[in-house]
């Protein structure tokens, strides 16, 4: 019962105010509760409710349906104007709940009907995160551009040309590629070719990587890149049927890990908070970063990601703060952006543990 209560309730104040690194956060994901209300109000024919945009309390899902809720997410979010309003209150809710840098992810989407293409789409993001800067925001926002792992091959090659462009354009608004998408569709070898090229022309690679079991060949092959970070790494360690050598790699490269509590219980790849793959890593001292993942979608914020990491796995408030400065050395952005944070954390820290 009072596990009900934590996980439902706001995190205490510690860890709001903790100052917090988000880096792995899918924008449509990400949208809260008041977002959404929003959105119903002006696209009342398309008959949503809250039921299928978000998983509540205590709820589980399977992996088909987390899926679909995204789909019904996109559906609602389908102008300029509606990605313009989803972005800026996401950086916002992030702001609010002591995030100072944020790495948002979004897979760049075609609207034949609104006229929206994958190039405004990106521009409209971008829009957002400068107008939030402009405001005054206390928030470091960039941006990476995702691929959605089941449009196959040559989508993924125009998505990367896409990054590619912006990277060079956004004045380091841009700084990266995700790949992402339905972890039981495609294979990751067709998206190499991709990766490789991205890779080479500069963007930092996020990948998810072994969300699901039994994908031990497919992540053999994206760790050879290697990535610069993993999403979830579920599966990658012996104990739950992935190998000595896989860890090997990811620890040999020093691979950081985006690891999301929640969204893997309510996800049900993970069978409880207790059994999660955060204990492994973080034991062996591996760069591990707490992240939301799809706050809205998944009922949470980062602040209560701390605070579960913290109550199931007996961490005391130096290793948490210790776990949050340590994600600035996991970021995209170049080392005069991780100087900055560390000294923002110096001058908070006062104030935090007051
Ligand atoms: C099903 C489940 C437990 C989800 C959490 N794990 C995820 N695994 C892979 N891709 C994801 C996940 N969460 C979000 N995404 C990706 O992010 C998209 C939504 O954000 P966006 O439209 O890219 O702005 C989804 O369509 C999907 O491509
Ligand atoms: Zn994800």
């Amino acid at each position: 019962f009072f596990f009900i209560f934590v996980m439902e309730s706001e995190a205490d104040v510690f860890y709001r105010e903790l100052p917090k690194v988000e880096l792995h956060a899918h924008l449509n994901g990400s949208v809260s509760y008041q977002t959404i209300e929003k959105l119903f109000s002006r696209k009342p024919h398309l008959n949503i409710e809250h039921s299928m945009t978000a998983i509540g309390k205590g709820q589980r899902r399977t992996l088909d349906e987390c899926f679909q809720v995204f789909k019904v997410i996109q559906q609602l979010v389908n102008t300029e104007e509606d990605i313009l309003m989803v972005a800026t209150d996401v950086i916002k809710e992030f702001a609010a709940d002591g995030v100072k840098y944020l790495e948002l992810r979004s897979t760049p989407r075609e609207e034949k009907d609104t006229g929206l293409t994958k190039k405004s789409y990106v521009e409209t993001c971008l829009k957002a995160i400068q107008q939030c800067k402009e405001e005054g925001v206390d928030i470091d926002v960039r941006f990476l551009v995702a691929i959605d792992r089941r449009n196959g091959t040559e989508v993924a090659m125009e998505t990367v040309k896409l990054a590619e462009e912006f990277m060079l354009s956004s004045d380091g608004l841009v700084v990266g590629l995700d790949l992402s998408g339905d972890p039981t569709v495609g294979h990751g070898k067709d998206l190499l070719p991709a990766l490789q090229r991205a890779k080479n022309c500069g963007l930092k690679l996020s990948l998810h990587l072994s969300e699901v079991p039994s994908q031990l060949e497919e992540s053999n092959l994206l760790l050879n890149l290697p990535p610069d970070r993993i999403g979830h790494g579920t599966f990658l360690h012996p104990e739950v049927g992935g190998s000595e050598g896989l860890v090997d790699k990811v620890v040999k490269n020093n691979i950081p890990l985006e690891l999301c509590l929640t969204s893997n219980v309510k996800g049900q790849t993970v069978p409880c908070y207790s059994k999660h793959h955060f204990n492994y890593w973080y034991q062996k001292g591996h760069p591990s970063v707490i992240c939301t993942d799809d706050k809205g979608v998944f009922s949470t914020d980062l602040s209560q990601e701390y605070q579960l990491a913290a109550s199931t796995f007996g961490l005391d408030r130096e290793a948490v703060w210790k776990l949050s400065r340590e994600a600035i050395d996991c970021i995209f952005a170049p080392d005069t952006v991780k100087q900055q944070l560390k000294q923002k954390w110096t001058d908070l820290q006062p104030q935090v543990f007051k």
